[in-house]
């Protein structure tokens, strides 16, 4: 009997922040990164040039199809597998493993591409050395590799989801790879010294899914520029005033309860969808930011109910009910008069998160 085994590996976009919930709320979105896996011992020569057995191939309409690396050691997706793997004894994918992806999320521009490519990771290990963890133990290694968990739990779990890490204790502190600032620097686990990487602690993120408004779509309008999430965070300041972060809390208190309500109420999201914690800073990354938050307004644009900078940037997420084409054409004409070009896409809530299927 042959032991060939395919699944396909399904994980959403997603946009954190929704203005003031800076590292704590994300919605997962319906455009979906794919993994078409299979393992197929007879297959061994093709996987054989990689020096982990695991032959990668991307989707030519991918994005990054042009430059994402094909080695499984540097590939963050198949990195972020081994790395898991080896943290539970298996050095390498079984040879014959072949790992097709299908990358519609656009690199660097603030729809969690990096957070889904780490829960596919995760997920991949999962699979293929039949751990048999839960989405919220596989979690703990996602919040290993990507450190916020706010685009990681809502690729993981779908929905409109409010998230944070627990305080680690001085032990768990000292290892090193915690807190990581960023995605993995290096391939997983360093090169493959046969040494076991730290296992990651139990239950690092806690999560909580809120209801959504079913009338409420997501407009993500996104300039034909990247920025990383590194650079993203590096013109953030070290400390804030007790106003800004009272500004701010204010805002989020509202603004989760606010969108579960039906009819949504622009008077009331709006403002709340509005922050002082990282968007006035990011302006000097993205050009026309500042104007664009504040001129486009339900009373401009009704429909729209409240504006915000996706994740990290530079992509804009408007939330509405209907009116998307002028309220995008609008944002997509200011982003023109700064020399910007941008596309745009209607979305919805990803309600279910990763899925696997067996193929
Ligand atoms: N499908 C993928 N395959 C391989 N590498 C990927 C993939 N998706 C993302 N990456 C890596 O992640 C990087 C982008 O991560 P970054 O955190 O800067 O942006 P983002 O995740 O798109 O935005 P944000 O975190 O603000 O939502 C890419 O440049 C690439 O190195
Ligand atoms: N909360 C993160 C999301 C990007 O990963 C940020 O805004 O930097």
């Amino acid at each position: 009997m042959s032991s060939r085994r395919s699944f396909r590996i399904s994980v959403p976009a997603s946009s954190a922040n929704i203005g003031p919930g800076f590292d704590v709320l994300g919605i997962g979105l319906s455009l979906y990164l794919t993994l078409d896996v299979s393992v197929d011992p007879k297959h061994s020569k093709d996987s054989d040039e990689d020096p982990n057995n695991c032959l990668i191939s991307y989707e030519p309409s991918s994005q990054g199809f042009s430059h994402v690396p094909l080695r499984s050691d540097e590939n963050l997706i198949t990195r972020t597998a081994l790395y898991v793997l080896r943290c539970n004894g298996i050095r390498s994918f079984p040879s014959g493993t072949k790992v097709h992806v299908n990358n519609p999320i656009p690199l660097g521009r603030g729809l969690g591409s990096s957070g889904a490519a780490v829960v596919s990771g995760v997920v991949l290990a999962n699979e293929i050395g039949k751990l048999g963890f839960s989405k919220q133990r596989m979690l703990d290694y996602c919040l290993m590799i990507e450190r916020h968990p706010d685009n990681i739990t809502a690729a993981m779990m779908g929905g409109f989801v409010g998230s944070y890490l627990r305080e680690l204790s001085a032990a768990e502190m000292e290892r090193k790879e915690i807190p990581l600032s960023e995605v993995l620097p290096e391939p997983a686990g360093g090169a493959d010294t046969g040494l076991v990487p730290p296992d990651a602690p139990m239950d690092i993120g806690r999560h909580i899914k809120y209801d959504w408004c079913k009338e409420i779509r997501c407009i993500a309008i996104i300039p034909d520029f990247e920025v990383s999430t590194a650079e993203s965070r590096g013109v953030l300041p070290g400390a804030y005033t007790a106003k800004d972060l009272v500004f701010n809390l204010q805002r989020l208190a509202v603004l989760t309860t606010a969108l579960t309500r039906s009819p949504p109420n622009p008077e009331l999201i709006y403002p709340a969808m509005q922050d002082r914690i990282h968007q006035p800073y990011r302006k000097t990354l993205i050009p026309g930011l500042t104007e664009i938050l504040a001129s486009v307004t339900p009373k401009t644009h009704p429909g729209l109910l409240g504006i915000c900078l996706s994740g990290a940037g530079p992509t804009i997420l408007a939330l509405a009910t209907h009116n998307f084409d002028l309220i995008a054409e609008e944002i997509v004409a200011r982003f023109s008069k700064e020399g910007i070009t941008c596309s745009w896409k209607l979305l919805e809530p990803a309600y279910d998160g990763m899925t696997v299927t067996q193929t």
